[in-house]
């Protein structure tokens, strides 16, 4: 009987959205770049995969050209397919083209308005980018580089002694670090907060693909009735509640070291964040920042085993500053003799973009015109991250790994040259802390380790996920370059392991 309810109400609402719809499009004031055929009333949201859009969205901007448009139910989103168009529109014209569109399911529901990756452009949006700036700047530089070196020791030991749980030490490395100096604790291998944790950042990036669930593709069903918003228990229920419990909790007994969170809590003066934007501070931070490094690492292995050429230049420079014979570890004192270091971590951003593979939806403020189309305000835009990374007019050999791309005047901006942390005003703020924890891992574990590519399970490199569920992405085989790697492993590392 609910079900029916539902069904009527929906098709009510669904019915009056689009009359309301089409009867404001009629007047053809506007013009948008060609438009993928779909279905009424769903539009193109049928056709797009649940997860890994990427090959699917690059394809269209193969038969397309530099822009296309399609609908997600009731929204519009145009793809932004060429670096020309991108750096136009969502970097020169920022200042309109920096909003989100409504997520009534993802932001209102599941995140209590709090989750800063999806905040329409405005005040909140503002005071909590300037929050995670401050813990993320590079200004922090020290706080941070001290957890990732020490983690990354502890990284080095998990791969040497469980390497068949190397995709879980990516997860408590890249965890650990965000952790240390949000919440002044560490992380266990398979640590069950960790996967606790992982699993809430999933699901969420579940709910997030475009056409995942119908209240985003339709936020105008936000306005039904709460009985008969069949969507809202489960939204619900996914709240971050745990780690924030736990802080006030080491607070309260006086067990708690300095971090972040405790400083955050006791000098929130004005009282501007309540409860729900406290969680969602920090659990954003935990999701964004464990997440990210995790992938970038999966991907850096993969661009290892498949395209192995580059790794005998990259430990050539590792063995000329750090010893052919596992003299030392690389650490942050070498950054400047290891540029071929630094190119590795941009390639691995613009190889795979697997953490964006169409973008972040941003949502046009005003009306806007660019080479004869003319946009509503509220028009959705994307980078299309797969199709720009892997079209050859933007990049040679663009299916290659070939860190060789990057050693050039920009080499030391991370953010030059790829769109790996996006566009414009919603750029990831914590581009810094993700490239050098990236940085250090990845040197560490080109120094000490083999990555080879298992020929019986060929690693598809185009369908490295994101969402993993706690299994291993792909098959690979890890081997410790040498004896003398193994013991430096274990004379350099297990301190770290035991640190508290
Ligand atoms: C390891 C590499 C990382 C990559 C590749 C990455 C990538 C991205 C991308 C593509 C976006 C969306 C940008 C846009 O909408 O235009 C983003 C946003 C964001 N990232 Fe990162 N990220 C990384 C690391 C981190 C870390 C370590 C943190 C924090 C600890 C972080 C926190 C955030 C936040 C809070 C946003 C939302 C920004 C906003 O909406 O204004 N990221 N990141």
């Amino acid at each position: 009987m609910n079900q029916i309810i539902v069904l009527v109400g929906l098709t009510a609402v669904v019915g009056i959205y689009l009359a309301t719809l089409y009867g404001k499009k009629g007047s053809s004031k506007y013009r948008l770049p060609p438009l993928v055929p779909g279905i009424p009333i769903f539009g193109n949201a049928l056709q797009v995969p649940p997860t890994q859009q990427g090959p699917w969205a690059k394809e269209l901007a193969e038969k397309y050209g530099e822009m296309f448009t399609v609908k997600f139910g009731g929204a519009t989103w145009v793809f932004l397919n060429s670096s020309r168009v991108v750096t136009d529109l969502m970097e020169k014209r920022a200042a309109i083209y920096s909003s989100r569109p409504p997520a009534p399911m993802t932001q209102d529901i599941m995140s209590g308005g709090g989750r800063m990756v999806l905040m329409p452009y405005g005040e909140r949006w503002r005071k909590t980018r300037k929050v995670m700036h401050q813990i993320l700047s590079t200004r922090q530089k020290d706080t941070f580089s001290k957890f990732q070196d020490l983690e990354s020791k502890h990284l080095l030991y998990d791969y040497l002694h469980n390497p068949d749980r190397w995709f879980s030490a990516n997860g408590r490395y890249s965890n650990s670090i965000i952790m240390s100096v949000v919440f002044g604790i560490r992380s266990k291998l398979d640590d069950p907060e960790v996967t606790k944790l992982f699993e809430t950042a999933e699901m969420f990036l579940e709910q997030q693909q475009p056409g995942a669930n119908v209240v985003d593709g339709f936020p105008i069903l936000a306005r039904l009735p709460k009985a008969l918003q069949w969507w809202r228990p489960k939204g619900e229920r996914m709240v971050y509640k745990y780690q924030l419990d736990k802080l006030k909790e080491r607070i309260e007994k006086g067990e708690q070291r300095e971090c972040f969170a405790a400083d955050f809590i006791r000098f929130n003066d004005d009282n501007y964040f309540d409860e729900t934007s406290q969680l969602f501070v920090l659990g954003t931070l935990m999701e964004a920042g464990s997440d990210t490094t995790r992938v970038s690492i999966y991907d850096m292995i993969a661009g290892a085993a498949t395209y192995p050429d580059w790794v005998d230049r990259a430990r050539a420079q590792l063995d000329r500053v750090c010893g052919a014979n596992a003299e030392r570890l690389p650490g942050w004192s070498d950054r400047e003799d290891l540029p071929y270091i630094t190119a590795v971590v941009k390639e691995i951003f613009r190889w795979r973009p697997n953490l964006a593979e169409i973008g972040a939806p941003t949502s046009l403020t005003q009306d806007d015109e660019y080479e004869g189309y003319r946009f509503p305000k509220g028009t959705v835009f994307v980078w299309n991250a797969w199709a720009i990374a892997l079209d050859p007019r933007e990049y040679e050999e663009p299916e290659r790994f070939y860190p060789e791309r990057f050693l050039n005047d920009d080499l030391n901006n991370p953010l030059k040259g790829h769109w790996g942390f996006g566009p414009g005003r919603r750029v990831c703020v914590g581009w810094n802390v993700g490239e050098s924890n990236v940085w250090i891992a990845v040197a560490r574990l080109l120094y000490c380790f083999n990555f080879i590519e298992d020929k019986a399970h060929p690693i598809d490199t185009m369908r490295i996920p994101q969402i993993a569920k706690g299994i291993a992405p792909f098959q690979v085989k890890i081997e410790v370059r040498s004896s003398a790697h193994a013991a430096l492993i274990e004379r350099d590392c297990l301190d770290a392991v035991n640190a508290p």
